[in-house]
Order: structure tokens, then sequence, then C-alpha cells
């Protein structure tokens, strides 16, 4: 349903504000072609009623010849700050960046963090923003999310449908996401929900089998047949199945690119008022997906780079996979089964 510019200014307020901007900090709007005009305004509006400095830095899209998606997830690495030194250096001087644009996965992002900034990626339609308005107590769940992947040394995935994955972990740092940026130098996406890691380099093996209803992103598809991967020393080495299995293969050999089969990040969702369902009641293009992503229970497998969390890898090509009905242990204990995130007090 479409959102009141005084609904959305509320919702940008509330987010600056558990956002900890102060008065005569800096805020630098980052946006491109792709930016919606109410999130933009309304971002304006509230970040200026709480006594910042608004700047705005717009920025000519990029990649247009290379990518088959206009998602602005579905083709990473390279963005319009790409050797751009005098906006890396607007962005590095700000207190905070909105982003809505869209810079994750890209060197240019860790460089702006590393100087202390704040970066708050922001692109889902205001209706979504709205709804998915991040609180503390999502702040909290994915900390509890956050704090099981912290110590533990293995991720083990299974599922009815025949899913065994072997997650070795702990080389990469644990990425939460729960839409604010409340401390120097951190990064998040409103909105959002969830906690996740990567697969020590190489390591990750085993066997995903997709179910019909898992979803691939930037597709936004919920497939109908069932698609099996076989993972072995950290890649993807295979995907079979009926024309899902197809259309996957034929976009990711669109890359041409060996590290878009990698296991990228791994993690569950915890966020409540996100659904499975959603996705499927909009159209394609407006939306990234991230009910699809944040869902509770949801076991979120992704392909491609790991140089969000410090890795090497880079790669142009970036799948997120959210899975139903899986049971994800840590060390051997249950923290989702079957789809259902077991709760602290059964876990314990
Ligand atoms: O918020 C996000 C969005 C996409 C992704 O791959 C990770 N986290």
């Amino acid at each position: 349903m479409p959102v009141s510019d005084a609904d959305m200014v509320r919702a940008w307020t509330h987010v600056l504000s558990l956002s900890k901007l102060q008065p005569k900090q800096t805020v630098t709007i980052l946006t491109s072609q792709t930016t919606h005009p109410q999130t933009l305004s309304t971002a304006i509006i509230a970040a200026s009623n709480l006594g910042a400095t608004v700047n705005r830095l717009d920025l000519s899209p990029v990649n247009a010849e290379f990518a088959h998606s206009r998602d602005s997830l579905a083709y990473l690495g390279t963005t319009p700050l790409t050797g751009n030194r005098p906006a890396i250096a607007a962005l590095k001087e700000s207190d905070l960046v909105l982003d809505l644009m869209t810079l994750l996965f890209s060197p240019e992002q860790a460089e702006i963090l590393e100087s202390g900034t704040k970066i708050l990626l922001a692109v889902e339609p205001p209706e979504v923003l709205v709804r998915l308005l991040p609180s503390l107590e999502d702040k909290a769940r994915v900390g509890e999310s956050a704090a099981l992947l912290q110590g533990a040394r293995e991720m083990r995935v299974t599922s009815k449908a025949g899913t065994d994955l072997h997650l070795p972990m702990g080389e990469f740092p644990v990425i939460q996401e729960y839409g604010f940026v409340d401390e120097p130098g951190r990064w998040d996406h409103w909105p959002s929900g969830f906690s996740l890691t990567f697969p020590n380099e190489g390591q990750a093996s085993g066997r995903v089998v997709l179910d019909r209803g898992d979803i691939l992103l930037p597709m936004k598809t919920y497939i109908n047949t069932p698609i099996e991967m076989i993972v072995e020393k950290g890649y993807v080495t295979s995907i079979k199945g009926d024309v899902d299995a197809d259309l996957l293969n034929d976009y990711m050999g669109s890359f041409d690119d060996r590290e878009a089969y990698a296991i990228s990040h791994i993690g569950w969702g915890q966020q409540k008022r996100a659904r499975w369902s959603t996705l499927g009641l909009y159209d394609r293009e407006q939306t990234i997906g991230m009910d699809a992503r944040a869902f509770e229970g949801n076991f979120l497998f992704s392909m491609g780079p790991n140089n969000e969390a410090g890795g090497s890898r880079t790669t142009a090509c970036h799948i997120d996979i959210p899975m139903r009905n899986c049971t994800v242990l840590l060390d051997g204990q249950e923290v989702v089964r079957e789809g259902k995130v077991v709760s602290l007090k059964q876990a314990a």
C-alpha cells in the first residue's frame, strides 16, 4: 500500500535516532537513477529535522552493458564509486552515508567504513521499509544468533529434501543485520533481521537440495522443481535438476566466472515481521526481496563473493537462496529445526 510522506518521515526519524544521528553531524545521501524519490525526499527532511547537515551525492549508474538484471544486488563489485576518488573522499568525511544506490560487496564500501563513517543501505520501496521498521528487539534477536555463530566451529544444515551441508567456520567475522547503524564504522541494511558469516575458505562440502518453494534471488522465483547442488572444497561443482536448474545455470554461466560458484554467506532469518510468501505479492522489479532473505527460520545460503567479510574473493555474480524447512546445527546444537528457530531456552 502507498506510504504517506508523514509516515515515511517518521520512519526515517525512528531509524536515524536508533542510528544515534546527532545535531551538526554530516549525512551524505548516495543516490542514483533508481533511487526512490519518496525515500530520498523524506530522508532529507528527517535528517535535517534532527539538525544534521544533509548532502546529496548523485552518481551515474554503471554496468548496464554487463548486467542481465536491474536488481541492484545482481551485479556486484564495481559501482559508480569505483575509481571515483572525489566522491569517496566526500563519503569518508561524512558521519553517516544513507546508501540509496547499493554499494554492497564493493571495495569502496569497506574503505569508507574503515574511516569510521557509518553506512545504512535502504533501497527497498517505502512500503517495505515502513512495514519492516527496525527495532531494539530486532537488534537483540539478531544479537542472539550472532552470539551463537561467534563461537561455532562448524555449521551443518540438513533437510528432509536431502540437504546435508558441512560448513566449517571461524575464519570470518559474523555480520549482524538489524536495520540501523549505531556504532562508528558500522554497515547495516534497512530492512533486514538476520546474522550471517562465511564458511572457511575452501572447506564447505556436501549436498544442497533446493525444494519446491525455496527462493532464488535476484531471480525472485519460488522454484517448482528440486535443484541438487554438490559442494566440494568451498565451491558448488554441479547444479542439476529440471527447468529451474537450467535457468540458474544459464544465468550464472553469463558471468563466465568460477568464483560465482563459491559458497558465500550463510545464516538464518530472525525477522518475525517478514514472511516467505511476501515476495510473491510484488512485481519482480519492485523489490530486492528482503522479506525472503529475512523471514524467521529460513536458512539463507548464497554463492559468490566473500570480500564483504574481508575475504579475497570477488565476483560480480551473487545468488541468495533462502531455503525453507531446514535444520541448522552449530557444533551439533540445533538452532533452527525444520524451518523453525529453536528458542534459546530450548537450545540451552
Ligand atoms: O542485506 C543483505 C542483502 C543481500 C545479501 O546478500 C546480504 N545481506
